[in-house]
């Protein structure tokens, strides 16, 4: 668990970050959001302590991290950042085994934990073990990043725009990957970035922050229903809210069930777990009104009308 009690950083005469208080649960993926300049990196890099805190108390499971030697507290943690930080004269495979060849693990260790990580990662040892950084895509470099974040297992993550810099449809794939990990690693994750759809997606909680304070946290539902303020407001995207908590919504929790609904043979169908946002825009797509819905199999398990996906709008 991480603490953040009433913590400020001051630069000078400029008070980034403004005596906030957040608490990040064990196994949560914690986002903070806000506009350029509000605090976010900042926050982050004081819990790994690459900038130290000019007031409060920040706590890992109940210990003040000033009380960790700060190496130890570093390594401790994972760390991955936009344009990944890798060293470009280290191959991937000596990229990624950098924290656990500081711990001095033995090499057979380091090799079979590299392997394994590459393989999580998405990235065939055989053919990216020996390439370097420079012959990577933006892509593959961000996984070559976060594996070399999750080498020595971390219980933390700290991950500061790690999709920033790609295009719309590998940060997709990226945060799908990053989802699907954290469903089998439930690391305690703080996850920075400025894009509120990357949030909503990714978040257990949005804490939002604006010159330096937080102005609101909560689920990414309880956001979107009731927004603290005009700002958090515009910053949720304004009138699209209701697509994009659409976007939040499985087909499930809405579809009617086969036995109380028979699906006819011409309409498209959905998936199970696609999103009423999908199911919408399928739709407008057909110009109909119902759709089948179907299970992984592809096995009609149920109808989503028009209605039914109506009766969840804000
Ligand atoms: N090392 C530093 N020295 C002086 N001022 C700094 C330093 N690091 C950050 N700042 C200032 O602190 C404020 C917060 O910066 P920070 O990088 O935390 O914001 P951010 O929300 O992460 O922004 P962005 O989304 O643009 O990365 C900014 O006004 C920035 O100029």
């Amino acid at each position: 668990m991480i603490e953040l009690q009433e913590v400020s950083k001051v630069f000078g005469r400029e008070r980034a970050v403004d005596g906030i208080s957040l608490t990040v649960a064990n196994g949560e993926l914690c986002v903070l959001v806000g506009t350029s300049g509000c605090g976010k990196s900042t926050t982050l890099r004081m819990i790994n302590r690459l900038i130290e805190h000019s007031a409060g108390q920040i706590l890992i499971d109940g210990r003040q991290i000033r009380s960790f030697n700060e190496q130890v507290l570093r390594r401790r943690i994972g760390y991955a950042i936009q344009n990944t930080g890798l060293f470009p004269h280290w191959s991937v495979a000596r990229n990624i085994g950098l924290v656990p060849r500081l711990l001095k693990w033995m090499p057979a260790r380091i090799d079979v934990r590299v392997t394994e990580l590459m393989e999580l990662l998405g990235l065939d040892p055989a053919v990216f073990a020996e390439k370097m950084p420079a012959q990577l895509s933006g892509g593959q470099a961000q996984r070559v990043g976060v594996a070399r974040a999750l080498a020595a297992d971390p219980d933390i993550l700290l991950m500061d725009e790690p999709f920033g810099a790609l295009d719309p449809i590998t940060r997709e794939t990226l945060q799908d990957e990053l989802l699907r990990l954290q469903s089998r690693l439930r690391k305690t994750i703080v996850f920075v970035t400025h894009d509120m759809d990357e949030a909503l997606k990714l978040a257990d909680r949005i804490v939002v922050m604006s010159q330096g304070r937080i102005v609101q946290q909560g689920t990414p539902q309880a956001l979107l229903r009731e927004p603290a303020n005009g700002f958090v407001e515009s910053l949720l995207g304004g009138a699209d809210r209701g697509l994009k908590q659409a976007g939040l919504t499985r087909v499930a929790a809405r579809m009617q069930p086969l036995g109380t609904s028979r699906p006819s043979r011409s309409d498209p169908s959905v998936g199970i777990d696609d999103s009423l946002r999908l199911a919408l825009s399928l739709m407008l797509w057909h110009h109909c009104e119902s759709l089948t819905v179907v299970d992984g199999t592809g096995r009609p398990v149920g109808t989503l009308s028009l209605h039914d996906l109506l009766k969840a709008a804000p």
